[in-house]
């Protein structure tokens, strides 16, 4: 693809090429041999309401970092690879039990099977979100492979599902629109694309500026869309001047998790990119309980998941709801049925039939 000039005539063929390579690495995502791939890694009993993994080269210090938040000893020593397994753990922030998996050391290679690494990516699939640990002492490009493992195992970082809608139709051959101007591919490359994937009749519109990675990732449709926080850590042994370079990096915080520094910095930010909701019940006529909140995930935040994580039998009952606090149109409360929407810190009472 380096090799092949773009212009008109040939971004057909670039089309083509990309989602070639693009089915070459579903293999490494979805083993068609069964064996790997990812469904497997390793057996943690899942608790808590939302889950961090950790993810980094060896002795970068996650170990240390997860003893120190949750409490729970996993070994952390000066030689590489001295966590062998997931260990879990579980911390509490802002009434929320989170699960904290330290992981095992990946290296470069790590997705196509060099040690335990397609293991620890798997895992880091299916988290909420993902700490990238760095040694501010190591070169900085260790950052960006470790992104390109996780991108080939089809994670996601810090972006958000592509606004491409692709609907498949028996006759009428293919439609392309798209609402904004598309600087990074032409309707060429979209053919090509489709065509390799065997769509022949398809409405394809884009609504945004989208790549021709964009569009692969739709296709392929098994893309996971995680939040990620490159953690940067021992900046004990680094100087101020050098400090602030490091801030510079998008989505990252600087830490010791040695000398414990800067770690409610951390914890904040990975409240934040958690979207976390906490409702609080309120009993009728009485004052509401804020010593322990029901903690949702946005997106799953009616009033409905609300009362179902309190009880399962509760809709069946359920007359209406009074909302108090950000998701209420009064300063008084509101009165809302079961699809009605929470944010976080409201205040509900619940009615039954
Ligand atoms: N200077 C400094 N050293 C640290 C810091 N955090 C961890 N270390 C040291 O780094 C070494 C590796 O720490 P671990 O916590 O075992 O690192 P890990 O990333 O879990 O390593 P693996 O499990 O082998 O992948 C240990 O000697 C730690 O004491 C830090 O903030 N500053
Ligand atoms: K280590
Ligand atoms: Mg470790």
């Amino acid at each position: 693809m380096a090799k092949t000039q773009k212009n008109k005539a040939t971004s057909y063929h670039l089309g083509q090429l990309r989602a070639k390579l693009a089915k070459l690495k579903r293999e490494l995502i979805m083993p068609s041999g069964g064996g790997g791939g990812a469904g497997i890694g390793f057996d943690v009993a899942r608790t808590g309401i939302a889950s961090v993994g950790f993810v980094g080269f060896p002795s970068v210090g996650k170990s240390t970092l997860m003893s120190g938040l949750t409490g729970t000893t996993s070994e952390a020593a000066a030689y590489e690879f001295t966590t062998l397994t997931t260990v879990p753990g579980t911390m509490t922030v802002h009434g929320a039990k989170l699960q904290i998996l330290d992981l095992p050391g990946i290296i470069e290679g790590a997705k196509d099977g060099k040690g335990r690494g397609r293991q620890v990516i798997a895992v880091a699939r299916t988290c909420n979100l993902i700490f990238i640990v760095l040694d501010v002492c190591k070169p900085l490009k260790d950052k960006s492979i470790l992104e390109n493992e996780l991108e080939g195992f089809g994670i996601r970082l810090n972006k958000r599902p592509p606004n491409i809608v692709v609907r498949k139709k028996d006759k009428g051959g293919i439609t392309i629109t798209n609402t904004v101007p598309l600087t990074h591919c032409d309707h060429d490359v979209v053919r090509a694309v489709l065509s390799e994937y065997k769509m022949s009749n398809a409405d394809v519109a884009f609504r945004q500026d989208a790549t021709v990675e964009d569009l692969i990732d739709v296709l392929e449709g098994n893309r996971i869309y995680i939040p990620c926080i490159y953690v940067l850590n021992k900046i004990d042994s680094i100087t101020i001047e050098e400090l602030d370079l490091l801030y510079r990096i998008p989505n990252s915080v600087p830490i010791s998790s040695k000398m414990w520094l800067n770690i409610d910095e951390l914890t904040e930010r990975m409240w934040t990119e958690l979207r976390l909701v906490r409702v609080y019940t309120k009993p009728s006529k009485q004052p509401p309980d804020y010593s322990q909140p029901v903690v949702l995930r946005e997106g799953k935040c009616t009033v409905e998941d609300f009362a179902n994580s309190i009880h399962k039998d509760i809709v069946s009952q359920f007359r209406i709801a009074m909302v108090y606090g950000a998701s209420a149109k009064h300063p008084r409360g509101q009165r809302v049925g079961l699809d009605h929407v929470l944010q976080d810190e409201d205040v509900v009472t619940l009615y039954k039939r």
